[in-house]
């Protein structure tokens, strides 16, 4: 008792959110059996572990070099090295672990937990009979979890809620249901990312239930290499560790590897982009994990769309029988950009380019989406459209200049592997009007309209446009946030007439959030009143297709 109490003065019920995760009869024999049986010592590292996790996933700053020891990495190995170690000293089975690591979620029931544990600690105080406080307790808890979660909404995460009976929840112990893997590994123009997925699979048919996510980037992009192949190796091989450290030693045999690269590497020749795949398989082959056929691959546009797609509706609980009620995605890399929906209007459907229009297939039933990839509309390659670089490999002395940036600015941009010269216009017009004319080039004859888009429809916008809007302060780094596209065409003209302390630090700020301004309203034809909900992370997880493409890998669902 005595350890409980020294224990208990460091007790913080903040740091303790992934336990209030936990149902209540795992709530109940992780306070119970751990804070009594075994140590309260061992529940407070137990404790500590959420929010490890978290700043492992939160992403490293950019400009990491391939030589720059990743600190994040290095953050993740020591926290799962302090796993071997409790679980060593504890001599805890390797079930626990994936249990734990389910923990880094914040489900929003503080006020039941926090009942529980004072309960909990009245109750060992006076020593009443175990097996009569834990049926009083169930029924506190019960009573507190329902009205807690009714507070919180949409925090609660129990898909099984959305998925009816197709999916299983997580209100069942993790160590009755089956506990599988999946490693994705995203390859844009930008950077190299890994996703590290754990599944709860309970009944075979159903869709599994998403219990964590490890994630990790390196920058810059693997297209970067395309004249030194073995570095695309070397980044991938870095990357892996993540997944050594994450997925337990005797699932590796089974954990499949996928790799899909996107823009990056459609933008260059087939040569060199071969030449790079053959790295990375290479490094999957010699790793002791499952490299499914055709694990290694350029994924075309249309699958990144729609995985991204999956993604979004499935982390927001919508990929059920009913989807009507799914959103849209807007999706804006560095290199191309992604716009997918479900359309309500046949006039959408009839009016579209025939390949836009794709079937997929799930719970028994064919959907037809608009979906399409604009290569080359990305964010950096507008820039260098817009500039008059794209196709110029950047080594010439020659500098691009623009009316979107400042206008004594000189500087270099770098994509791709190249670094372009950029100016200002020294004697020409300058601001958001000037800047305007020149993104248009870029997106008008190339970007379709979709019909309903005039019409108010619900949009989960990420990747540049969610960046784009933090750095713009129009939404919260932490918390992201809804904006009118009106907020984005604001903020562009201020950006450009006024050039601020803002625009110093990045002087592209101009061009880019007027790029977005022009895609949005004069590419796909949206009204300046239409809102996005900008999101980096739904319930903790990553938005980006590499989920969906996890998912569609286990289900097969099909896209034709
Ligand atoms: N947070 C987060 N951002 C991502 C992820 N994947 C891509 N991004 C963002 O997407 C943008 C660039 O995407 P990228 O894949 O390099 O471009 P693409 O090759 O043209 O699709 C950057 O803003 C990235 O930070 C992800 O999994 N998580």
């Amino acid at each position: 008792m005595k350890e409980n109490k020294a224990a208990g003065k460091s007790f913080s019920f903040s740091s303790c959110r992934a336990v209030i995760s936990s149902p209540a009869h795992t709530v109940l024999r992780h306070h119970l059996l751990l804070s009594i049986k075994l140590k309260l010592s061992w529940s407070r590292c137990y404790c500590q572990t959420p929010a490890l996790l978290q700043s492992i996933n939160h992403k490293p700053p950019h400009g990491h070099g391939i030589n720059a020891q990743d600190s994040q990495t290095e953050l993740y190995i020591s926290s799962s090295s302090r796993w071997t170690e409790l679980n060593k000293r504890y001599q805890l089975s390797a079930k626990h672990a994936p249990q734990t690591r389910q923990k880094n979620r914040s489900f929003g029931l503080k006020a039941p937990s926090f009942v529980l544990l004072l309960t909990l600690r009245i109750s060992v105080s006076l020593r009443m009979s175990a097996s009569l406080w834990v049926w009083r307790l169930l029924a506190v808890w019960t009573l507190l979890a329902v009205s807690s979660s009714q507070r919180n909404g949409l925090n609660a995460v129990d898909f099984s809620q959305r998925f009816g009976n197709a999916l299983p929840s997580l209100s069942r112990p993790a160590n009755a249901s089956q506990i599988f893997y999946g490693v994705m590994f995203d390859a844009g123009s930008t950077g190299t990312r890994i996703h590290v997925y754990t599944f709860i699979q309970k009944e075979p048919d159903g869709l599994p239930v998403l219990d964590n996510e490890m994630f990790h980037s390196m920058k810059p992009g693997l297209s970067a290499y395309a004249d030194i192949p073995e570095i695309a190796g070397h980044t991938v091989r870095q990357l892996l560790r993540v997944a050594k450290k994450t997925v337990p030693p005797v699932e590796w045999k089974r954990t499949p590897l996928v790799f899909r690269a996107t823009a990056g590497l459609r933008l260059l020749s087939p040569a060199k982009a071969h030449a790079l795949l053959e790295e990375v398989q290479d490094v999957f082959d010699e790793s002791p994990f499952y490299v499914p056929p055709d694990s290694v691959s350029i994924m075309n546009g249309t699958n990144e769309g729609i995985l991204a797609w999956v993604t979004v509706n499935f982390l927001t609980g919508r990929l059920n029988r009913d989807t009507q009620k799914t959103v849209g995605i807007l999706d804006l890399g560095g290199g191309s950009t992604q716009i997918t929906f479900l359309p309500k209007s046949k006039k959408t459907i009839e009016s579209a380019p025939a390949d836009y229009i794709v079937r997929f297939d799930m719970f028994n039933s064919t959907h037809k989406l608009y979906t399409h990839s604009y290569l080359g509309n990305g964010i950096k390659a507008a820039r260098l459209s817009a500039l008059g670089a794209l196709g110029s490999d950047g080594l010439e002395k020659k500098v691009f200049k623009t009316s979107c940036l400042p206008k004594k600015h000189t500087g270099e941009f770098s994509f791709g592997g190249f670094s372009y010269h950029v100016s200002g216009v020294t004697n020409g017009v300058t601001g958001f009007k000037a800047c305007y004319q020149e993104m248009l080039k870029v997106v008008k004859g190339i970007i379709n309209q979709p019909h309903e888009l005039k019409d108010s429809s619900t949009f989960y916008a990420f990747s540049y446009y969610f960046d784009h809007a933090v750095e713009a302060g129009l939404i919260d780094e932490s918390r992201g946030g809804a904006v009118k596209i009106r907020d984005f065409r604001k903020r562009a003209k201020e950006v450009c007439n006024r050039p601020s302390k803002r625009s110093q630090l990045n002087p592209f700020l101009c061009m880019d959030l007027t790029y977005i301004v022009c895609l949005l309203k004069d590419g796909f034809g949206f009204k300046e009143s239409t809102v996005l909900q900008l999101t980096k992370k739904v319930r903790n997880v990553e938005t980006s297709w590499a989920l969906g493409a996890a998912i569609y890998h286990f289900q097969k669902f099909r896209i034709h």
